[in-house]
């Protein structure tokens, strides 16, 4: 069984005073669906003040980014091995770091090993752009995103990975991918994946949706059997919204 995994990418959001606030109010509302894996990834320096917040709770925190290399000069970065004690999961591969940052397959697969060697979760982020889909790549785009990613990992580290697929024509616009464009590229996720670890073994890894989730719309895919969870941004930084999305993974995937 894979357990479902809603978490919040808060993004480059909140001051300290609010994202303590809001992760103080979530650590009691989600409380209650421990059959959800609950993941918070606040920015980077909130990441300790929230530690301590969620002390003693289950809910776990993530990372937006890290560095490729684990220590040394390179001003500004932040390593795996430093997040990996505080968080359970790392975001690669988000959207927005290959489109408006510019990293490419090659950095995103450096950064998804610079996870695993550190002992935390990946959590890889695929997608096409709208133009892409438009032209009938959107498969061949997230293929080729996920076999660059793993091509130099093993199978063992592959099921510690979480695959979210967020298509960037979804992300912040309001407008989600249908839950069936949604189920049938976990499906093609799955099937790129076996080719590597097996059919079986490619059952057991999750795929979250990402792209415009809220409230209203989250149920559509977390009722899918093919959906794990959901990658959350703009309604992350709200707590109903967030504690609602959790309340229906938890109601849907009992
Ligand atoms: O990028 C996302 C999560 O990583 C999705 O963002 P939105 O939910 O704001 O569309």
């Amino acid at each position: 069984m894979r357990k479902p995994i809603v978490a919040g990418n808060w993004k480059m959001n909140t001051s300290l005073e609010e994202a303590r606030a809001l992760a103080g109010e979530l650590r009691s509302t989600l409380s209650a669906y421990s059959t959800v894996e609950r993941v918070l990834i606040p920015p980077f320096p909130w990441i300790v003040p929230l530690a301590d917040i969620l002390d003693g709770s289950d809910i776990v925190l993530g990372a937006q980014d890290c560095a490729v290399e684990d220590q040394g000069a390179f001003t500004g970065e932040v390593s795996a091995r430093m997040l990996a004690p505080l968080c359970r999961y790392i975001i690669v591969g988000h959207s927005e770091r290959r489109h408006i940052i510019g990293e490419t397959d090659e950095v995103v697969a450096a950064k998804l090993r610079a996870v695993l060697r550190n002992g935390a979760r990946p959590i890889l982020c695929v997608g096409e752009l709208l133009e892409e889909r438009e032209r009938g790549e959107a498969r061949a785009v997230v293929e080729r995103q996920l076999q660059s990613a793993f091509a130099d990992v093993e199978a063992a580290d592959v099921l510690r990975t979480v695959i979210a697929y967020e298509p960037v024509w979804a992300i912040g616009t309001g407008r989600a991918a249908t839950p069936e464009d949604a189920r049938e590229m976990a499906n093609w996720i799955r099937e790129v994946l076996a080719r590597h670890v097996g059919a079986e073994a490619a059952n057991e890894i999750r795929v979250q949706y990402g792209g415009s989730v809220n409230a209203d719309n989250a149920a559509g895919f977390l009722s899918l059997p093919e959906i794990d969870g959901a990658l959350v941004g703009g309604a992350s930084l709200k707590a109903d919204q967030f504690t609602q999305i959790v309340e229906r993974a938890a109601a849907l995937r009992l």
